[in-house]
């Protein structure tokens, strides 16, 4: 594996591999990393049934609309190395591939930091399979595939947890025994490269939100949110694994750890069983028995759909008092990802919860495409667009220009905004990046 090449100008590829999809994104590099733009992106979906991929430029015109079904064996190592190939044949000629960044769910204890793949890095990724089963085994396998196919590319890993890494020790450590703690048994927290992201826009469009107390709600496929005190993560609601926190499209989110012992006693279940009822039984699909699509859920006159979605915003909004109270306050409230940026329903479900908080939202500002949502007397919420692979390839090149180090610590984590707008992948690299 590559682990001395810098990276100067070419094309950057960003891969976010899940159990049944990965997604890219492809950006321009310009010389020295100054500048990122997204050339296109896509995702191959369907993996293991029926693989499909689908891609669009940065302007949204679409470039690929395809069945891959018939090279699918139901694995991301058979079908990445053909990917790698479309994507290559698909760059700007005077552009060659000259780097990947991944999103890595799990960095355990000891990666804090966007790191530079190694063999030893590796090692240590594949070591925390078991803490995140759901995504961290297809995270490594892109790593391997791409080494393999692709020796001489650079890989940077990612990781969802570092955001979340200085956060104080009340906040990650469960009522255990100290030397269950000792052995790895605390709160992690996810989601961090959405939450670095948020944070960075923050100091861009409210400087005045970004030095304060703010609770983000990343509701996507899996949900969580996080309490952001002065750029800095604080608390978050996913835990060891992405299991714990808020229900989520096919996840349960937080239980009461009774149920497991009951459920191993009483109906003979083994550790497949909980996995897999944990991971892909519960949630919105569990509780609505139609859907983990909230859009479905959200278009169905189905009592249980209707009981899904109260559950979830009922569950969502007292995680927002719960932040609030790890920071001492709250003087905003932000909505992000799939659900928290398209669905004005969740996010009126949810703050209907939170009108003793002084949160109230104003109906159009919410049902139009507002980023403030909320009246002039209310508490501030915004929705503001996620961006994960921009905050990936942004890692990415710093690491391979030797600009990562300068960027750790709380400041850092939201320093060199990009001030682009919302959702833009466009960020000029900062002249006291060095
Ligand atoms: N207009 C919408 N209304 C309600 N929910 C939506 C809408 N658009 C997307 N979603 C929800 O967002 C979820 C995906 O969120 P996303 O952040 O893209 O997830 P991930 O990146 O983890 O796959 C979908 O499962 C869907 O339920
Ligand atoms: C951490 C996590 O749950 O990721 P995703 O939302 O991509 O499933
Ligand atoms: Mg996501």
């Amino acid at each position: 594996m590559n682990v001395h090449a810098n990276l100067t100008s070419g094309a950057l590829l960003v891969l976010n591999s899940g159990s049944s999809s990965v997604k890219f994104t492809v950006f321009r590099v310009e010389p020295e990393g100054r500048e990122i733009t997204p050339l296109f992106a896509g995702q191959l979906t369907g993996i293991g049934t029926d693989a499909r991929l689908s891609a669009k430029t940065a302007a949204r015109e679409p470039i690929a609309d395809e069945s891959w079904a018939d090279r699918d064996t139901g694995s991301v190592p058979v079908l990445l190395p053909h990917l790698i190939s479309w994507i290559e044949r698909h760059l700007p000629a005077d552009l060659p591939l000259m780097a990947a960044g991944h999103r890595v769910v799990h960095g355990g204890a000891n990666l804090h930091h966007p790191e530079r793949i190694t063999d030893d890095v590796l090692a240590e990724l594949e070591t925390l399979i078991p803490l995140a089963p759901l995504h961290q085994p297809q995270n490594v396998a892109a790593i391997k595939v791409l080494a393999e196919s692709r020796s001489d590319l650079p890989q940077v890993a990612c990781f969802d947890t570092a955001f979340h890494h200085a956060q104080p020790a009340h906040a990650t450590t469960y009522a255990i025994p100290r030397h269950l703690t000792e052995a790895g048994i605390r709160r992690y927290g996810f989601h961090g490269l959405s939450y670095e992201y948020i944070a960075r826009q923050l100091l861009a469009t409210h400087p005045d939100l970004a030095t304060g107390r703010v609770v983000v709600a990343h509701l996507g496929n899996g949900s969580s949110l996080c309490a952001i005190k002065d750029g800095t993560s604080i608390d978050t609601t996913m835990g060891f694994s992405v299991l714990e926190g808020v229900p989520m499209g096919t996840r349960s989110g937080g239980l009461d750890p009774g149920i497991l012992i009951y459920l191993m006693r009483k109906f003979d279940m083994d550790v497949n069983d909980l996995e897999r009822l944990l991971y892909h039984q519960s949630g919105l699909l569990g509780v609505s028995g139609v859907s983990n699509d909230m859009r479905v859920l959200l278009g169905s006159s189905d009592p249980h759909c209707a009981e899904a979605v109260d559950l979830f915003c009922l569950r969502v909004a007292k995680e927002v008092s719960a932040l609030a109270c790890s920071m001492g306050g709250i003087d905003a409230l932000v909505f992000t990802a799939g659900i928290g940026e398209h669905s004005a329903a969740v996010r009126a479900g949810v703050c209907a919860h939170l009108e003793w908080l002084g949160i109230e939202l104003d109906r159009a500002r919410n049902a139009g495409d507002e980023a403030l949502i909320s009246t002039d007397a209310s508490l501030p919420v915004h929705v503001m667009a996620t961006d994960e692979e921009f905050m990936i390839a942004r890692h990415t090149v710093d690491v391979l220009t030797n600009r990562g180090d300068a960027r750790h610590g709380p400041a850092a984590q939201i320093e060199g905004a990009s001030g682009s707008g919302e959702g833009c992948c466009t960020a000029p690299a900062q002249a006291q990046e060095t």
